[in-house]
């Protein structure tokens, strides 16, 4: 049980620390927002505001590869200068895949709490597996109204043996079957800045993959709680499979949220600091948050590419060189990530750490 919701310790030991989630805490029969995930004013999404991107159309890679790769890599450069962040159809993920992703995750957090909590960090049996509830719990003012289990990848073989049973298969094919369309959206990316990216370096870019899966449940007052703070991603693409609840919101530049509406079939992708660094502010990496619901639990499978922790990151001298300026300074990655995963969400602020003095 629960047990006396109003008591913030307790509150936070039953969701957080003994790994019983936002998800247990739902199942309980919690009918009413406790304190610890009530929001100050500034942060809550008051209701669905009406404003959404459709106007903006999904991408279509089909002509990636073909006589029509121009006016594609067009469109990539233009959103990722702009929003930071687009969907795409034709990526290369079968839409059986994409069914089966979704039907895990909710096989994955609907087992017993039980089965959950041994992901928990403190007691994980392997440290590519993690289970929680919000960012940094610790630390935050109002806790997220998020459940996640993150699966960080080193080869097929430690995916297959570590990763949960639930989502292991289905979550490496969803890595395996998007990462060569992913770094053809890099390159298309560095190509725009002069840059052609020797395959090793490329690689080291994009050594470090993580796939997570999110479960925001029904929320009884989503107006009091948010799903996941304002930020933005810290490395260089994600690749993200939303449901059709919909809830993601993206700040645009007069400072307004719009929703990235759920397109069947199509992935989300948004650019992340490390790429915003890299070409010295040119693409953008797009705050975000994500609204709660009171229609259904919601989930969503982003896959995080960022670089190997020992890769150095700065501006691309070759983009330094036409701007005259380099707006960021080099850092490790390995303390990028550090700085970003130490705060709670704070919007674009976790980009402060490599700001040029
Ligand atoms: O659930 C979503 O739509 C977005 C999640 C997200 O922004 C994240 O996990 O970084
Ligand atoms: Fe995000």
């Amino acid at each position: 049980m629960a047990g006396n919701y109003e008591d913030r310790d307790t509150l936070f030991n039953f969701v957080v620390k003994e790994g019983n989630g936002v998800k247990g805490l739902i199942d309980s029969g919690m009918s009413c927002v406790p304190q610890p995930f009530v929001q100050p004013l500034s942060e809550r999404i008051a209701t669905p505001n009406g404003q959404t991107c459709e106007a903006v159309q999904p991408i279509d890679l089909s002509q990636l590869d073909g006589p029509g790769h121009k006016e594609v890599a067009k469109q990539i450069v233009e959103a990722a200068e702009t929003l930071g962040f687009f969907q795409v159809v034709n990526h290369g993920v079968s839409e059986e895949l994409l069914e089966l992703l979704k039907t895990s995750a909710h096989e994955f957090f609907e087992q017993p709490p039980e089965n959950k909590a041994v992901y928990l960090k403190e007691v994980s049996p392997s440290k590519l597996v993690k289970y929680g509830t919000s960012f940094v719990p610790e630390k935050e003012k109002a806790i997220e109204w998020k459940d996640y289990v993150s699966m960080l990848y080193t080869n097929d073989h430690e995916a297959l043996q570590h990763w949960p049973e639930q989502c292991r298969e289905v979550a490496l094919d969803f890595l395996k079957s998007s990462m060569a369309m992913v770094k053809k959206v890099v390159e298309i990316l560095m190509e725009d800045v002069g840059v052609i990216l020797e395959e090793e370096r490329m690689n080291r870019l994009m050594g470090t993959k993580m796939v997570n899966m999110n479960y925001y449940p029904t929320c009884p007052s989503p107006e009091l709680t948010i799903g996941v703070g304002r930020h933005s991603d810290m490395g260089m693409l994600t690749v993200l499979l939303q449901d059709g609840i919909g809830g993601l919101y993206v700040k645009l530049d007069n400072g307004e949220w719009a929703e990235i509406p759920p397109i069947n079939g199509a992935l989300v992708i948004n650019v992340g600091d490390t790429l915003q660094i890299l070409s010295n502010g040119k693409y953008k990496s797009a705050e975000h948050r994500v609204r709660t619901t009171n229609i259904g639990s919601r989930v969503s499978v982003p896959i995080f590419t960022a670089p190997n922790p020992s890769e150095k990151i700065g501006p691309l001298p070759e983009v330094v060189e036409r701007d005259g300026v380099a707006r960021y300074k080099e850092v490790l990655f390995q303390d990028y990530m550090s700085n970003f995963f130490s705060q709670p969400h704070d919007g674009k602020k976790s980009l402060d750490f490599a700001r040029a003095d």
